[in-house]
């Protein structure tokens, strides 16, 4: 007998500030994506990321995001934190997402920094039943999934591509280039918006 359920729809989902979005998030969702035979990758600029401070307006980091995604079929942007009031959580991403998606199995992709954090992020147990984690290894950062479900959470290794957002903005601000770190719309937007020209 043919079994005619249809499949559910596997989405990613690329979390993060993106101040600014770098080849090494692109890079990283592209792996997870084929790895893990997924049919798209949302990324979902946070909104007020409450660990961090003096964070550019969120909607440069949309419009950055959307224009260095543009170029991939695979590749969508979602507003659900940048519309949201209030510090940023992982859990309300997660429960908005799959508000719009209820057919589908969604897959989070972090950083091993990012990772080594869950632990402490709200309503931590609850993630886990909301979504898959994919942890996926970054030069610098140990990968660690200690502590976490086992069952709910894969290790992927990608190609290390040593970036960081941190670095980028330190670039622009000293005159270095960032060409080939982040895509060249993004070079063109942070230049136009005159963008981490200054340290205040
Ligand atoms: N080079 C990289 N390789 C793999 N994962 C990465 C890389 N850079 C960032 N990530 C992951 O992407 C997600 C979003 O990261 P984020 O937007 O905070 O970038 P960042 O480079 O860590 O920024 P910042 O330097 O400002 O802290 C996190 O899960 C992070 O671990
Ligand atoms: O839910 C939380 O408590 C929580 C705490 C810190 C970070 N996160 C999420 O982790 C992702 C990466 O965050 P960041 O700040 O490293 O760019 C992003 O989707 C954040 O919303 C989530």
């Amino acid at each position: 007998m043919v079994d005619s359920t249809p499949l559910r729809p596997r989405i990613g989902v690329m979390g993060g500030t993106f101040d600014p979005i770098h080849n090494g998030h692109l890079s990283a969702a592209s792996e997870v994506r084929q790895h893990f035979n997924l049919d798209e990758v949302v990324f979902v600029p946070t909104g007020v990321p409450y660990q961090k401070t003096g964070v550019t307006a969120s909607e440069h980091r949309y419009l950055m995001t959307v224009i260095a995604t543009a170029s991939n079929p695979s590749f969508t942007v979602s507003r659900v934190d940048i519309d949201r009031i209030g510090p940023t959580y992982t859990i309300d991403t997660l429960r908005d997402l799959r508000a719009e998606r209820p057919d589908a199995d969604l897959f989070f992709i972090s950083g091993a920094d990012a990772v080594a954090q869950i632990i402490d992020w709200k309503d931590a147990v609850e993630l886990f039943e909301l979504a898959h984690f994919v942890a996926v290894t970054r030069p610098g950062h140990p990968l660690s999934v200690s502590g976490l479900p086992e069952q709910d959470v894969s290790l992927l290794e990608v190609p290390a591509l040593a970036i960081s957002s941190t670095d980028c903005r330190s670039r622009v601000n000293r005159g270095f280039p960032v060409w080939y770190l982040v895509p060249d719309g993004v070079v063109q937007y942070i230049s136009k918006h005159h963008l981490y020209r200054s340290t205040t």
